[in-house]
């Protein structure tokens, strides 16, 4: 990791009160309303709920990206930085050397006439201004670092020419060029198989271990995030109304609105069902 960049004390990641209306007058809808999350460094911080309870709206804002229009309140601060009421400028810098973001379909977000090579390299050459030589050979100890077998070989293929799994690797390798100290994850395994998604979730808690990374990792499955992340954010109609270490929250839910979702865990819905003959011991 680079040494460049200054750490400070806190959460890499803490919204405060934040609130993002859309529309006015009638028409006005408030999308979140007072989110308050925290994700520190080393750490895997889970946002759970319902489809439209606001949890890609929240991750959207902490990198500037609230739809155009939108008005925002309360705080946003990324490593520090204040980004309700920052300018573009700032916005940038904090997209360009602390934030990343990984999406859950990487086609959407890949060119399918570039090369990998060159996808990765984009970030290297945009942030630092690296020759295409500098850049091409850490692109390869990227692609090495995110698990991708036969790196150099792999720089030249087309994103068709690789699976989801891999190409959602080399989604994070792009993400990790600009050495981000909170990578923020929008259903990054949903549309994966459930191995593939373990091993997705290995990589990811690997990399928070040897980076350092705060992640905040947004998803449907509960199983998932009870198994993979350290916390828990529960989110309901753009509120945060639980929060608490993963197990916790799991075994003892306090609100009614995360016992509801646990409820409807196909999991726990199979567990409440009755074994079948001959079914394991
Ligand atoms: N660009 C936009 N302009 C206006 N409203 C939007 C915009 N994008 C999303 N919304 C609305 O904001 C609310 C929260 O959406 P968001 O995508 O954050 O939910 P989510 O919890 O991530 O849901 P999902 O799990 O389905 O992705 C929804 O009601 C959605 O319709």
């Amino acid at each position: 990791m680079s040494g460049s960049k200054q750490m400070v004390d806190g959460p890499v990641l803490a919204t405060e009160e934040l609130r993002l209306d859309v529309g006015a007058g009638e028409t006005a809808v408030r999308i979140l309303d007072g989110v308050g999350l925290s994700c520190a460094a080393g750490e895997i911080v889970g946002l759970v709920g319902e489809s439209g309870s606001g949890k890609s709206m929240t991750l959207r804002t902490a990198v500037g990206l609230a739809p155009k229009g939108a008005r925002l309140t309360g705080s946003v601060r990324v490593a520090g930085r204040e980004l309700v009421g920052a300018g573009r400028r700032e916005v940038l810098r904090v997209r360009r050397e602390i934030a990343a973001m990984i999406f859950q379909d990487p086609r959407a977000h890949v060119n399918p006439y570039q090369r990998i090579g060159a996808f990765v390299a984009d970030g290297l050459r945009r942030t630092r201004g690296w020759s295409r030589a500098r850049a091409a050979q850490q692109v390869v100890s990227l692609l090495d670092e995110v698990g991708l077998p036969d790196p150099e070989t792999l720089a030249d293929r087309y994103p068709h020419e690789l699976s989801g799994g891999m190409l959602q690797r080399v989604m994070i390798a792009s993400a990790l060029s600009t050495e981000p100290r909170l990578l923020l994850a929008d259903e990054a395994t949903t549309a994966l198989d459930v191995t593939t998604q373990a091993e997705i979730m290995g990589l990811l808690r690997r990399l928070r271990e040897e980076r350092g990374l705060a992640i905040v990792f947004v998803t449907h499955d509960l199983d998932l995030a009870a198994a993979s992340c350290d916390r828990i954010h529960v989110m309901q109609s753009g509120v945060v109304v639980e929060e608490g270490p993963a197990l916790e929250v799991f075994e003892r839910p306090e609100h009614p609105y995360t016992r509801k979702l646990l409820d409807a865990m196909p999991s726990r819905l199979d567990a409440e069902a009755p074994m079948p003959i001959g079914g394991a011991a």
